[in-house]
């Protein structure tokens, strides 16, 4: 047995209530782009989403690629910034958003899945009008606010045994492709599908109380928590659309929302199926 396969197999022997918990219910895993730069960590995270289909849970996998759209902006010369953690995205951004998204970074998940014996759909919020958007505001161009998830696509999906890879661009009623924030897109479909847990896999152990200190952590989190650590400066830049998209979800009734490292080997596992918590708990 590999390495590998030896820790599952250890996550196993405790894993049985676990699973019982969480057997036919909904878990969306968000996978970062940041935590996605290792070709073998990257496999042996869709190995670990395959385990979680395997024992039964409906797991439905939505990616970003947020550094990989700005590699390519780079290569092509076009200039890219954010606005509080969103993309500016003219036209050409878009075009781009696109190509690395739902081409690139998309089928690359779909094959390391099927590579992996599994059976995987990647689709984008185009697709099957899985993801309905409207423009959120002039000034960030074709970036979508959603109004409405087609939760039925996943349904048959999910129903035919296929893992649905989803990359966060939208379509609105005029048929414009707009680009989304990877956790906001995972926050909505978890909410409408009422999912049992939302596990948000970044490349940082969860939020810090210091960001430069690892040992930092704050293992749970409270909406006031939340909200009182955003006053105070604590939670910043990227954490803080992150952070939003996760008390957003405790909200609209998502049970359990982690943000975790999706770097640390099996975290995934780890964090829904093992006594030991690694990242931050969002509760109530
Ligand atoms: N309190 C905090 N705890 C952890 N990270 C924080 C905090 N405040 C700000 N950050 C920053 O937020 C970043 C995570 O957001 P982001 O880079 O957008 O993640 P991703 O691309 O994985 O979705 C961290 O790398 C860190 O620099
Ligand atoms: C509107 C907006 O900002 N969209 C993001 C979509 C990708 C994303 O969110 O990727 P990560 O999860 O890897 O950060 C972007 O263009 O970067």
């Amino acid at each position: 047995m590999n390495t590998s396969n030896a820790v599952r197999a250890e996550i196993l022997t405790q894993a049985v209530p676990y699973i019982k918990e969480y057997t036919g219910k909904y878990v969306v895993a968000k996978y970062g782009g940041n935590a996605m730069t290792d070709p073998q960590l990257k496999k042996s995270v869709m190995q670990d989403i395959l385990l979680l289909q395997l024992v039964g849970v409906k797991v439905i996998l939505v990616h970003g690629g947020g550094p990989e759209i700005s590699a390519m902006l780079k290569k092509l010369s076009i200039e890219s910034h954010f606005e509080n953690g969103l993309r500016v995205t003219d036209d050409d951004t878009m075009e781009v958003v696109q190509m690395v998204l739902a081409g690139k970074v998309n089928k690359s998940l779909a094959a390391d899945l099927s590579a992996l014996g599994g059976k995987a759909v990647g689709l984008c919020g185009i697709d099957g009008g899985l993801i309905k958007v409207h423009q959120k505001n002039e000034k960030l161009g074709h970036v979508g606010e959603i109004d409405e998830i087609n939760t039925k696509i996943l349904d048959d999906l999910l129903d035919g045994g296929f893992i649905p890879v989803i990359s966060s661009i939208g379509i609105d009623d005029d048929g414009t492709p707009y680009n989304i924030n990877a956790d906001t897109a995972a926050a909505k479909i978890a909410a409408a599908l009422h999912a049992e847990s939302m596990v948000v896999m970044s490349n940082i152990n969860g939020v810090l109380r210091d960001k430069d200190d690892e040992n930092s952590l704050i293992s749970q989190m409270s909406l006031a928590d939340a909200e009182e650590l955003k006053k105070s400066g604590i939670i910043a830049g990227g954490m803080i659309p992150k952070v939003d998209c996760c008390t957003n979800a405790v909200k609209e009734g998502v049970k359990k929302v982690f943000i975790i490292n999706g770097e640390i080997p099996h975290a995934i596992l780890i964090e829904l199926l093992t006594d030991e918590g690694l990242g931050t708990m969002f509760t109530k």
